[in-house]
């Protein structure tokens, strides 16, 4: 399980409301596409989400619990750029979320316990298609190939919800196209919620299972501070998708697994 429950939040920064009574139920396993103008408060949205900003008001629940005051395991997150650590290569960009949160204080891992971590580091390097990059840094990785690694990143903690805030933004169209494959099959293999903040809505309406569209219904610049972004529209995609499960209509494109056809 991994829902998410956002009840009446607002956010507000001094006398500027960026967010307005925002209330959405996200069922557990949902890809959640979030849209909507420049600066109108997707990031911040997430930001909450995250556990990196408390909301002014209002409640945020996961699995009907309050968020944990700080970003926790259970909320991986991946960005347009810098989400992974250049100074470390693939596989130790792989195993250091493992290392931080197993040994605390030393952030290594010896013996069996390191064993085990870096299998399952490789399995996911592999998931992902970076097998022969193991030992690279990512400066000497292409950007497709290092937002691949900032999947497997976030991935190998096994989030329940994942956050992503562009992700694929900066890639060209063709290698884009790839990662969403990519990004399907991850979606569909793994138990994880998703919400995706992107400014492309072929990309929104390839993904995900809703697109979600945050607005400012009052937006004369007078009224900019005094009132916030809110949820304007809610489409669930149609035919629907769901985590784990083919498609009715298109099964070829829209499964866990290409059928062949
Ligand atoms: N820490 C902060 N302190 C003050 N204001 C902030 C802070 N973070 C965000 N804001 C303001 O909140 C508003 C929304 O910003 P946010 O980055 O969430 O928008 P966005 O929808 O993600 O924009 P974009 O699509 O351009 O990335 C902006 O006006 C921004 O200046």
């Amino acid at each position: 399980m991994s829902a998410l429950t956002i009840d009446k939040v607002w956010k507000e920064y001094g006398d500027q409301i960026v967010l307005e009574d925002i209330s959405i139920e996200i069922e557990s396993r949902a890809f959640v596409a979030l849209v909507g103008p420049s600066g109108c408060g997707k990031t911040t949205f997430l930001r909450m989400l995250l556990g990196q900003e408390p909301p002014t008001r209002g409640t945020i629940l996961i699995d009907g619990r309050p968020l944990s005051a700080e970003p926790g395991p259970d909320r991986g997150v991946v960005f347009q750029r810098y989400s992974v650590f250049p100074h470390l290569t693939v596989l130790g960009n792989v195993l250091i979320g493992k290392e931080m949160t197993t040994a605390r204080y030393s952030a290594r891992l010896f013996g069996t316990a390191r064993k085990a971590a870096i299998e399952e580091a490789r399995a996911m390097i592999a998931e992902v298609g970076l097998t022969h990059a193991e030992d690279k840094y990512p400066a000497q990785l292409s950007g497709g190939m290092q937002q691949r690694l900032a999947l497997a990143q976030a991935l190998v903690m096994k989030p329940k919800v994942l956050l992503l805030d562009e992700p694929f933004g900066a890639l060209d169209p063709g290698i884009r196209a790839e990662i969403h494959t990519l990004m399907t099959r991850l979606w569909h293999e793994n138990s994880m919620t998703v919400v995706m903040v992107t400014h492309d809505m072929r990309e929104a309406f390839t993904l995900a299972t809703r697109v979600v569209a945050f607005e400012r219904r009052r937006d004369r610049p007078e009224e900019k501070l005094r009132y916030g972004a809110t949820i304007t529209r809610d489409l669930p995609i149609w035919p629907p998708r769901q985590a784990g499960r083919p498609s009715l209509i298109r099964p070829d494109r829209d499964g866990p697994v290409a059928s062949g056809h």
